[in-house]
This record gives C-alpha cells, structure tokens and sequence, in this order.
C-alpha cells in the first residue's frame, strides 16, 4: 500500500481556520454565525475553514429529522439552505469551506445521514462525506448515544483535491476511532491532512479526543484538524459537546487548541514538514507489510 502521490504532500504553506462556533435551536441563526466566523478566518488569511459537526442544529437522534436537508452529489447543484449558504460564503471569500457536518435526508429513500460538504474558492462542491462509523455507544450511568436510531452509514472514504495545496481526507467525530480510515487516506491516497469535525462529549471528550487527534497525525505523519461546537452552558439541556478544537501537526505535536467556548482557530501549516517528520522517524518507509500483509482482512470473520 506505498503511495507514488509526488512530495511534497503539502505544495506550499496553507493558513486553516478552525471554527468552534455554538449551535443552537436556531438553523437561521447558525448559518449567520457561521458566515460571521469564517468571515472573521477569511480576514486573517485563512485559505481553508472547517466548521464543527452538526454546526447548523443542536446534536441529538431527535433533532436530525426536523433539520435534515436534501443535498447534492459532488460537482452539482444543490436547492437547499445550507447547501446556498455555504457555496455563498466560499465564493464570497475565495476560500475551501469544509462545512463541518448537518443531517441529510437522501429524496429517493428518504434515509438520513451525517454528512459534510467542502466547496472550492469558486463555490464548486468538491466533496461530500457521509459518517461511515456511527456513533452508537453505551456507557453505564455515563452516556448512551444510538445515532443509528435514524442515521443510516456513509460507504465512502472521501478524499478531497485542493490543487494548489494537495489532498486532504474527512471523516467525521466516530469515523476518528477507526484508524483504517486515515491510514488509507494517507497511504493509499497521500493526504497531506484529515480533517475530522467532531462532537465528543464529557465522557469520552476527556479520556480520547487528544488521543485519537494525536494518534492519527503521529501514525500516518500528517497534519489533523479536529473541529468540534462550542460547549454550551451547564444549565442548558441537551448534548454537551467537549470542545478543545486543535491541528496537531504530522510529529503528533498540538498546534492549537481552543478551551471550552466560541473560539477560531488560525494555523499555518507548514509545507515541508511532513517529508521531514518522515525523514526523522521513517517509520513510513520501514513498513514490514510481509508480516502483516493483509491487514484488511482482520476481523472480517467477527
Ligand atoms: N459523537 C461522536 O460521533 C463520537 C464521540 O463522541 C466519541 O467517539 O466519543
């Protein structure tokens, strides 16, 4: 599984925003927010934002329904609300716009998905991802969370080309645990980063959200992002989201990291940094897939 991508992975530097912004019940609202904030990473220079998980309606089995929009295929045109706004505020400021993630509701079978759009400078809608690992888990007197109650899984790997910059990965919050997904974005499709709008909680938030930020840079040695909303008051109801946005670069090291509230997040990535991380520990190349040679194939008798 070696890559022939042509180094560098990253072509030249790439300023990326991070925008942990607070849903609320309001989808209007949200999309304000959101164009308020990216406009705010646009005027400091970023060339690349990336919204949280869920960024246009509170996170919750219950609310996806009530908020789920019908969007198109890559490379088409879409009709709805979420969909306009994001195209609008790309083209506005020439910038790639990871939309984090909002509910999709497929027309033809009506199925929902958790799922993220990213547009070009020119407001071309140039990947779209579906949650593949969804986020079911039972932690007893901690949290229980069923999204399959009404989400059905992504079946895709997404990879997304930026010309001028290389080839980035997303999943989304689950899709982070499973760490196939990012090593077959880098190795097999030579992303220069994953971006993973996430929304863990204060269970898991605590315990794994560095960890599994960190683990994915240093296995693949590749810039992360992890974006997730803003925490919301203690006194509110509803899903607490951890917070702690951050990129760490491809040495596992923490870049920048927001606390709990609203906060944007601007970082240059540098171009060069990946081949020489690589260079210093080049577990890239020390592969020794003879004794592991079909690593896909674990597990598949579970
Ligand atoms: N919300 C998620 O999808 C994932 C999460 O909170 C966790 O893995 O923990």
């Amino acid at each position: 599984m070696a890559t022939a991508t042509p180094l560098p992975l990253l072509k030249q530097d790439l300023k990326v925003g991070l925008v942990q912004m607070l849903p609320g019940s309001d989808k209007a609202n949200n999309l304000v927010q959101a164009r308020n904030k990216i406009r705010r990473a646009a005027s400091m220079g970023a060339k690349l934002v990336v919204l949280p998980e869920c960024f246009n309606s509170p996170y919750g089995t219950d609310h996806f329904p009530e908020y789920a929009e019908v969007l198109p295929e890559v490379n088409q045109e879409g009709e709805s609300e979420t969909f306009k706004a994001l195209k609008d505020i790309a083209t506005e400021h020439n910038i790639y716009l990871l939309g984090g993630s909002i509910p999709e509701r497929e027309e033809t079978s009506g199925k929902l998905y958790n799922t993220s759009l990213t547009f070009s400078p020119n407001g071309t809608l140039i990947g779209k991802h579906r949650k593949v690992h969804l986020f079911d888990i039972s932690i007893p007197g901690k949290i229980h969370f069923q999204e399959s109650l009404v989400l059905s899984p992504g079946k895709d790997i997404t990879i997304i080309d930026l010309p001028e910059y290389g080839k980035i990965g997303v999943g989304i919050c689950y899709d982070i645990r499973f760490p196939e997904l990012a090593m077959i974005s880098a190795r097999k499709h030579g992303v220069f980063a994953m971006f993973y709008p996430g929304a863990f909680n204060l269970t898991t938030g605590p315990l794994h959200w560095e960890l599994l930020a960190r683990s994915r840079a240093t296995d693949n040695q590749i810039f992360v992002g992890v974006v997730s909303p803003a925490r919301s008051k203690p006194t509110d109801a509803g899903y607490k989201a951890y917070g702690h946005s951050m990129m760490v670069d491809p040495n596992g090291e923490i870049l920048c990291e927001a606390l709990e509230g609203e906060e944007l997040l601007v970082q240059d990535l540098e171009a060069g940094r990946i081949e020489e991380v690589r260079q210093g520990i080049p577990v890239y190349s020390q592969r020794r897939w003879e004794v592991y040679p079909d690593v896909a194939g674990v597990g598949k008798e579970e």
